[in-house]
């Protein structure tokens, strides 16, 4: 296909997801609607948005069945409009099935069947017990049932399918024991499992797979989508001008400017010892004056903050650890929750205006708190994300415009370079960054919004899947993590959208730390025993790992946040002492941490 036709095709589609997007925010309860733009989503090579629309429309699903769900009324009035046959409001015949769920014999052959789905007549509209009936009443209801069960099997199999192409396999797993479950003997079931235990064998390198352990987390599209009209120019005046406004308030003597940066690879390549590595350009923060040894640099307090310990004592804004109770102690409580404690009167405050009505008194308190240790670090990147709904619903703000969110590095890829190629003899495959779990991207975040009482339906503007994603792409960019000494499991993450602007050097001119909150200064010596201090001019060179470390260590624990390898003048230094890079691929967290 050239790529003219290709850009003609995806063009189309991105239209065509406008629509249906538009259609969603006027009838948010309609499952059809849901299911139509996930197979665009799959058209568009975007799985994992597939599977958000999938899954919402599964719930649509059993909002439909259930006479007590909440939204039952509007799912059932939306989907009855999807089903009348002929044209015109409400004149048509009702409860015919929607041609998108007809089936196409796009799995083998059609005796394979769907199971217990009715047997005499035809799968398009044989409704065995509607027709059977004399009632009126009943018949409606068989034949809702049967559309209501084609469409579970339909979000069954784009779940399974296009989790697997995430590389989520226990959860495609988990979706086709479901969908087996109410289509028994339907053969693209057993087809799409021995995929799956396939799939899984190759990736763990096993000849036998235990089912509970099939590999989870996968990894997809990060870029800043063709719809997402939120993302600033950050290089822009305006753009440098807002932040070097907030800049004067908390690190007068600091700026931020453009600046070049080297791009840096996951593997090492000969020329870069040549010296020709290309550049990007990004942000950095720069001193406007003389900054001595030992100086408070910065005082930036971020409510973008979350701990996933259950019953330490921190405070619910900023995580500092608080104080023992005493008579002086400033340490006060939320007045309407239980157990929601602050350090004091203004952080009282500052969560009541930034995020604690959207939870208060909600019963979120123990989601995602004390996880398994591997789950750790993807436990506090859902509670940052819930912690940024939380201040985009008390704000009335879009997440993406949160002032926290707003100019913060995503290291996005551009979408021509993700884009699967829609042609089938086109290659090399995508390469895609962002981790992606169904629990972490998908079900977590509903559930968090579903605690908070908002209508998961409803609240697509805000609260849709790309949405979460690109709150993810940038948290992994940029969050910094307080690390349990004895541990070493990250317990808090925050992310300080001024501090986050400043790039990383393996022989820093400041530091930070976790203490009771985070504090940021100029270091009195440098790497080597120099004298500390910066000049007016220089560059601010933070550290996104530990710099005692040794180079390979150092190296390794900066990749998930730098993006690749270092390439700090130290790191090519003693790369060089021990004679090259050797192997140095590791499936590292994002989150920075002072280890
Ligand atoms: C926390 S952000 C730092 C601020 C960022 N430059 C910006 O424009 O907002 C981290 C990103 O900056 C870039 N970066 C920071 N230090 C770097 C370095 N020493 N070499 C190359 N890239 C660096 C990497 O792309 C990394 O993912």
């Amino acid at each position: 296909m050239s790529n003219t036709t290709e850009e003609d095709q995806t063009h189309l589609l991105l239209k065509k997801r406008a629509t249906l997007t538009a259609a969603l925010q006027s009838e948010p309860y309609d499952l059809i609607t849901y299911i139509q733009r996930a197979q665009v989503h799959a058209d568009l090579g975007y799985p994992d948005l597939a599977v958000g629309d999938y899954y919402r429309a599964l719930l649509l699903t059993d909002e439909v069945a259930n006479e007590g769900f909440e939204y039952h009324e509007q799912a059932v009035e939306a989907l009855r409009e999807q089903c009348r046959s002929g044209e015109g409001n409400g004149e048509g015949e009702a409860w015919q099935v929607p041609e998108m769920l007809k089936w196409k014999g796009d799995y083998k052959d059609r005796s394979e069947g769907l199971g217990e789905m009715p047997k005499s007549g035809d799968i398009n509209g044989g409704f065995t017990n509607g027709e059977e009936s004399s009632e009126a009443g009943s018949k409606e209801e068989g034949r809702r049932e049967l559309i209501v069960r084609l469409a579970s099997i339909k979000c069954y199999r784009g779940l399974a399918l296009n989790l697997l192409l995430c590389g989520c396999l226990k959860s495609a797993y988990d979706f086709c024991l479901r969908g087996l479950a109410i289509a028994k003997d339907d053969g693209y079931w057993k087809h799409r499992k021995d995929y799956i235990l396939l799939m899984a064998k190759r990736r763990l390198k096993v000849d036998e797979v235990d089912i509970s352990s099939l590999p989870d987390q996968g990894v997809v599209r990060r870029e800043a989508y063709p719809w997402n009209t939120h993302e600033p120019d950050r290089f822009s005046q305006e753009s440098l001008d807002t932040l070097s406004k907030e800049l004067s308030v908390c690190a007068p003597k600091l700026e931020v400017r453009v600046t070049e940066l080297p791009i840096l690879l996951e593997a090492y390549k000969e020329s870069d010892n040549f010296g020709i590595t290309p550049t990007i350009k990004q942000l950095g923060l720069f001193a406007k004056e003389d900054i001595e040894p030992g100086e408070e640099i910065l005082h930036e307090i971020s409510l973008l903050a979350a701990n996933n310990l259950l019953k330490e004592s921190l405070c619910d804004a900023c995580s500092s650890s608080l104080p023992g109770l005493s008579m002086d102690s400033e340490v006060v409580a939320c007045p309407d929750c239980d157990d929601i404690m602050f350090c004091n009167q203004e952080c009282l405050s500052l969560a009541q205006e930034s995020y604690h009505p959207a939870v208060c008194d909600k019963d979120l308190d123990t989601i995602a708190k004390d996880p398994d240790p591997a789950e750790k670090p993807f436990a506090l990147y859902l509670l940052l994300l819930g912690r940024a709904l939380a201040m985009s619903e008390t704000q009335s703000i879009h997440p993406l415009d949160l002032k926290e969110v707003k100019y913060i590095w995503g290291d996005f890829l551009p979408s021509s370079v993700n884009a699967v190629p829609l042609s089938p003899s086109s290659e090399p495959p995508p390469i895609w960054t962002l981790p992606f779990s169904f629990a972490g991207n998908v079900s977590g975040p509903l559930h968090l919004l579903e605690k908070m009482e908002i209508d998961v339906f409803a609240s697509i503007d805000s609260y849709d899947l790309w949405i979460f994603n690109t709150l993810y792409a940038k948290f992994r960019g940029t969050a910094s993590a307080r690390v349990n000494k004895k541990t070493g499991h990250p317990e808090v993450a925050a992310v300080h959208p001024l501090w986050c602007l400043a790039n990383h050097d393996c022989d820093p001119n400041v530091s930070w730390e976790w203490g009771a909150r985070m504090k940021f200064w100029c270091r009195t010596a440098r790497i080597g025993g120099k004298k500390g201090g910066v000049r007016k001019g220089e560059e601010i060179l933070n550290h996104y790992t530990d710099v005692e470390l040794k180079v390979k260590e150092r190296r390794e624990w900066a990749l998930g946040s730098l993006g690749g390898f270092c390439m700090c003048d130290r790191c090519k230094r003693e790369a060089g002492d021990f004679g090259g890079w050797g192997s140095m691929m590791g499936d590292i967290d994002g989150i920075c941490g002072t280890v």
